[in-house]
């Protein structure tokens, strides 16, 4: 039976203090006084903080790390993405060996397994930057062999590594309200916390590298099957002749309110899916959490099914919008019955 894995939690109990410093980033976390600091809070991080991949998640992250005052370099394949954050103040480098190279600590928010494979060990990829006393932290959501891989490619060069995907979507990265699962480096942990105070309001430790990773696919797993059973009750509710937007009302009331049915909910009623979470993102973690149960012979029927809708929603070309069209999908098999 596996071990179970170390668990620290800390919240941030009140909004941070950011303090401005050149070169450095140093910040004063604010606690209620009936809750003890996490372990480093109010050290702050001295350091030039390495940021890669800016898409609709790493693009806000990076930008409250240098809101707050941290000296920033960031690196994305598609280069135009950086300019926004150029225009706050940060430095830019044109690879991710570069990054690392002239950073302390880099960060890496890629698509999935593969683009954070290629960033970190590939040419010209961050662990080739990589030396002893530096810090590679991979905020993305990959598989737990992934994760390993990459983090044994990083230490492999005396550095050290945390994985430490996130919970929560682009709102909570634009307000720095993240909730980060790390694993990996307990030393690590403590010099980056200030930084992760800065773009989440809270996180926990895991243990072994690997535990933030499954935490997160569970995570996923479950807020995937979630979407799909509110999508056939919105679509059954307006069969029967109900109003969805007082089903989402009544939802909201209950045991099994969730702030992703009052989110989503009503812009899914007009058929309006505005990218959050792209939806080949959440079938890549339903795919990634199917692998993980059957690597210790679970079965998790309901996410089996979740994922089959996800797939034909991807096929009618939905890839790209928010995960919530996977509705699409179920009315798109409405029309065109199996036999
Ligand atoms: N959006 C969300 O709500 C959340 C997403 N996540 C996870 O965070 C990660 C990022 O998500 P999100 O920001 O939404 O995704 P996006 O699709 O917006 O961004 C993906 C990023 O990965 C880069 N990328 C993709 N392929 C490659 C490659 N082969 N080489 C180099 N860079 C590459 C993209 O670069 P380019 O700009 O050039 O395409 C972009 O910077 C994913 O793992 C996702 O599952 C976690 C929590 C919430
Ligand atoms: O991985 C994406 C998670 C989205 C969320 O937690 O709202």
């Amino acid at each position: 039976m596996a071990a179970a894995a170390a668990t620290h939690l800390s919240v941030r109990a009140a909004p941070a203090l950011r303090l401005r410093g050149k070169g450095t980033c140093r910040l004063l976390s604010c606690y209620a006084s009936s809750s003890p600091p996490p372990p480093s809070s109010g050290e702050g991080f001295s350091g030039k903080v390495g940021f890669l991949g800016l898409g609709i998640m790493g693009a806000p992250m990076a930008s409250n790390l240098i809101k707050a005052g941290c000296d920033v370099t960031v690196w994305n394949r598609t280069k135009s993405k950086c300019d926004p954050l150029l225009s706050l103040g940060a430095k830019y480098e044109s690879s991710p060996a570069n990054v690392a190279l002239s950073c302390d600590v880099t960060f890496a928010m890629l698509a999935d397994p593969e683009s954070a494979v290629e960033v970190a060990c590939g040419a010209n990829g961050a662990a080739q930057g990589m030396a002893p006393g530096k810090g590679y932290v991979d905020v993305s959501t990959v598989d737990t062999a992934t994760s390993k891989l990459i983090g044994k490619h990083i230490t492999s060069t005396g550095a050290s590594f945390l994985e430490a995907p996130v919970s929560g979507s682009k709102k909570p990265a634009e307000d720095g309200l993240l909730i980060f699962l790390t694993a990996g480096d307990d030393s690590l942990y403590n010099r980056v916390a200030p930084l992760l105070d800065v773009m989440g309001k809270s996180r926990f430790f895991l243990g072994d590298v690997g535990n933030g990773a499954a935490m997160k696919l569970v995570v996923n797993m479950v807020m995937g099957s979630m979407m799909v059973s509110f999508s056939e009750g919105v679509l059954l509710s307006e069969k029967v002749g109900l109003d969805p937007n007082t089903l989402v009302e009544v939802i909201s009331q209950g045991a099994i309110s969730a702030p992703m049915f009052s989110l989503k909910g009503p812009s899914m009623v007009k058929a309006a899916y505005p990218t959050a979470f792209p939806l080949k993102h959440q079938q890549k973690d339903l795919r990634l959490a199917l692998a993980l149960a059957e690597s210790v012979s679970q079965s998790i029927p309901t996410v089996a099914a979740a994922n089959e809708l996800y797939k034909v929603a991807k096929s009618l070309g939905l890839a790209d919008q928010d995960f919530s069209a996977v509705i699409e999908a179920l009315k798109a098999k409405e029309q065109n019955p199996q036999p």
